[in-house]
């Protein structure tokens, strides 16, 4: 990626190497950013990323390119109370619920992109919403989402109030997902499956079906309809699921809000 010649001769901070800050790394060396320029903070960092030629706890470039804030928010005070004054470096956060306004506070007029991810950037497959402030120019924005493009999709908000909705959709999503497999998964045992072969059916049906919807331009509704034939077994099952009452209609969107109110209450700084 082109936009990589900046960061590589500037460096990168990354500031949280867990499991979001470790899935975005993990894409960006695997699309051409050179490990000598990430500096990495993170007092409690997993000993896979110690031998990869990482600058891991080292010294702060003066003048990184980017900063990466991917600690908790509830962590996140103390982590920017270990951060000297940064000149002309990109601020990107992409900690759920802390606004923007908070790191306005501690980097006095920067450039500050909230970004709110999810870990299937790890293979290049995420998507992650972005917004700026008042002082992100266009070529901040462009940065931000060349960053984030080289792990995944890229769309861009219009307020800063999408992203607790952003954050109980697509970014703690792929939980659902991966709940829903349990699920199913659970489902055909009691159907008298074995345990391995009800798992693999699972997983293998929502990628396929998850590749599937994005490999077309149809309607996630037409492609649930040419699975579902009349009076066949689809149909037998959906009456279920999509029950308007105790279906999982009313489920996700219990679901969804529930996340939502939760970024919510960390923007206010709930612990
Ligand atoms: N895990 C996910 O699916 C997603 C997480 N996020 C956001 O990413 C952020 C990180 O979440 P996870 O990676 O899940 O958490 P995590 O607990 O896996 O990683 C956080 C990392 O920060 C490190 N850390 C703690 N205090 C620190 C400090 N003062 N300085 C430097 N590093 C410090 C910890 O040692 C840990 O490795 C959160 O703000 C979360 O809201 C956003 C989208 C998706
Ligand atoms: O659970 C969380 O708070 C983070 C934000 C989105 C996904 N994981």
């Amino acid at each position: 990626m082109s936009d990589f010649d900046d960061i590589n001769a500037r460096g990168l901070v990354l500031v949280g190497c867990g499991r979001m800050g470790g899935a975005m790394l993990r894409g960006w060396l695997a699309q051409g950013l050179q490990p000598g320029a990430v500096t990495v903070i993170d007092p409690k960092i997993a000993p896979e990323w110690l031998d990869m030629g990482l600058r891991v706890n080292a010294p702060l470039p003066h003048d990184p390119a980017v900063l990466v804030l991917a600690v908790k928010p509830q962590m996140m005070a103390d982590a920017l109370g270990e951060l000297p004054v940064l000149k002309d470096t990109l601020v990107v956060s992409v900690a759920a619920g802390t606004m923007i306004s908070t790191f306005e506070g501690v980097f006095s007029g920067a450039a500050i992109v909230r970004v709110m991810p999810n870990t299937p950037a790890a293979i290049g497959k995420g998507i992650s919403a972005i917004i700026g402030n008042a002082v992100a120019t266009a070529a901040h924005l462009d940065l931000a989402e060349a960053l984030m493009a080289a792990v995944g999709r890229v769309v861009r908000l219009d307020s800063e109030d999408q992203m607790d909705a952003v954050t109980g959709l697509s970014g703690s999503g792929p939980a659902y997902v991966f709940h829903m497999i349990e699920a199913m998964a659970k489902a055909g045992e009691a159907q008298g499956l074995a345990p391995a072969l009800a798992l693999e059916l699972a997983r293998m049906t929502v990628a396929g079906a998850g590749a599937l919807a994005i490999d077309t331009d149809e309607d996630p509704a037409v492609l649930r309809e040419n699975v579902t034939s009349p009076g066949g077994t689809t149909a037998a099952g959906l009456k279920v699921l999509m029950d308007a009452d105790t279906g999982l209609p009313p489920l996700i969107a219990r679901t969804v809000a529930a996340a939502t109110e939760r970024g919510r209450e960390l923007g206010k700084g709930a612990k």
